[in-house]
């Protein structure tokens, strides 16, 4: 019997991957075809596994490399720390089984593949094919990002690309969307007799919340700053280059999805966070090879996958459907504000919206394991 271990399931991303399986029955498939489920802990050692609608044992701990070691595949959604303590020392004990990540740490290695099969199914069978045994999910924004135009890229039509992100809190994790909703109760609570009189003052209201957002009063140990009634225009660490490193995934991670690191299509922008709760989205430049009629762009956008749609560059249909707000909590990528810019025919511009937490962290790891078995 094949074993399947599961580390970080209880988490933000890792709950997400319970809830799609179990969705999409895998459980009861992979039952089927005699792969047992193994949960794994590094604080609940022995306390019972989660209701996945099959059996499932106690819970194993998560640091025993000879525990790990009894597994075919290895899924972890516990974060970067946890694979840098546990990857290489399994590895060298001699372990050959599938390790399927979402945490950042391996993506760039040799040795692995950054996950995103609607996109790079063909980059990951001849990974399969050569023996690679890591599989890595990728960054949210560049996964969404490529989901929404990977048909462009397909057809080899992006000279480069500029993205300027609108990054949901839950991408800095579950604290910081507590927080969020935490700030936006502390600013409307602050006004709400002001709120509740129509005679007052919108300037009254405005200067009262302007002084709370830059006061100690508004919770703020997460983001250390207002993100609610503001936005926060830096998003992971410092690089020496001025860019932020999650700036850097973009052209990084997206050549390295593509199979494309020999002749890299460069790709940069801006990346801020915003008051959503999980839908990250992102306003695209995109200079094209040639210029290209926009019916054949929609159509190649549109086609390239089962989760994409574009919406008419039209207001009524866009703030329907283009927005955090309409996308969460769903697989479909919509793209839409598609138009050629003033700067000429081969600049287009799009805009897109995608759930951070499905496709930008555990959509592709469920479907790896289901390629695997
Ligand atoms: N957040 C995101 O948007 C994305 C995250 N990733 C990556 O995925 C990894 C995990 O991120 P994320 O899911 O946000 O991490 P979480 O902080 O939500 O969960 C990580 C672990 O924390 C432990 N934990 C402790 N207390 C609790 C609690 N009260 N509820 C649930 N879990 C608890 C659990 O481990 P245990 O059961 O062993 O105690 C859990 O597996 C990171 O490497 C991140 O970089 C990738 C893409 C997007
Ligand atoms: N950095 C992303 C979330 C994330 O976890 O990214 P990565 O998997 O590349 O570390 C965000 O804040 O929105």
């Amino acid at each position: 019997m094949k074993k399947v271990g599961f580390v970080g399931w209880r988490g933000m991303v890792g709950s997400v991957l319970m809830e799609r399986m179990q969705e999409e029955n895998d459980f009861a498939r992979l039952k089927g075809k005699g792969v047992e489920p193994i949960f794994f802990t590094t604080s609940q050692l022995g306390q019972s596994g989660p209701d996945v609608g099959v059996p499932v044992g106690a819970l194993q701990d998560a640091h025993d490399v000879d525990a790990l070691r009894e597994m075919d595949v290895i899924i972890s959604c516990q974060g970067g720390d946890y694979t840098g303590k546990v990857f290489q020392p399994l590895r060298d004990s001699g372990w050959e089984g599938y390790w399927i990540d979402a945490a950042s740490s391996l993506r760039m290695k040799d040795d692995a593949v950054v996950i995103l099969d609607p996109v790079n199914r063909d980059v990951i069978d001849r990974a399969l094919n050569d023996g690679v045994k890591n599989f890595i999910g990728g960054n949210c924004t560049v996964s969404l990002m490529l989901m929404a135009i990977g048909g462009l890229f397909q057809q080899d039509a992006v000279e480069w690309v500029s993205a300027m992100t609108y990054q949901a809190a839950s991408g800095a994790g579950a604290r910081n969307m507590r927080e969020l909703i935490s700030q936006m109760g502390c600013i409307q609570s602050n006004v709400a007799a002001e709120l509740a009189d129509p005679a007052s003052a919108i300037l009254d209201i405005d200067r009262k919340t302007s002084s709370l957002l830059r006061s100690a009063d508004l919770p703020q140990s997460e983001f250390g700053v207002a993100l609610a009634g503001s936005l926060i225009p830096y998003i992971d660490k410092e690089l020496e280059n001025g860019q932020s490193r999650e700036e850097w995934k973009a052209q990084a991670e997206t050549n390295k999805i593509l199979g494309r690191q020999a002749s890299p299509v460069p790709v940069d922008g801006v990346c801020v966070r915003i008051g959503a709760m999980r839908c990250h989205s992102q306003a695209l430049t995109i200079k094209l090879r040639k210029d290209i009629p926009m019916a054949d762009i929609e159509a190649m956008i549109a086609g390239a996958n089962d989760w994409v749609s574009v919406v008419p560059n039209h207001r009524e249909e866009t703030i329907q459907h283009l927005t955090p707000a309409a996308v969460t909590g769903r697989l479909d990528v919509p793209v839409g504000r598609l138009r050629k810019l003033n700067m000429g025919p081969e600049y287009l511009t799009a805009f897109t919206v995608g759930d951070q937490l499905l496709w930008g962290a555990a959509e592709p790891l469920r479907r790896m394991l289901t390629i695997l078995l």
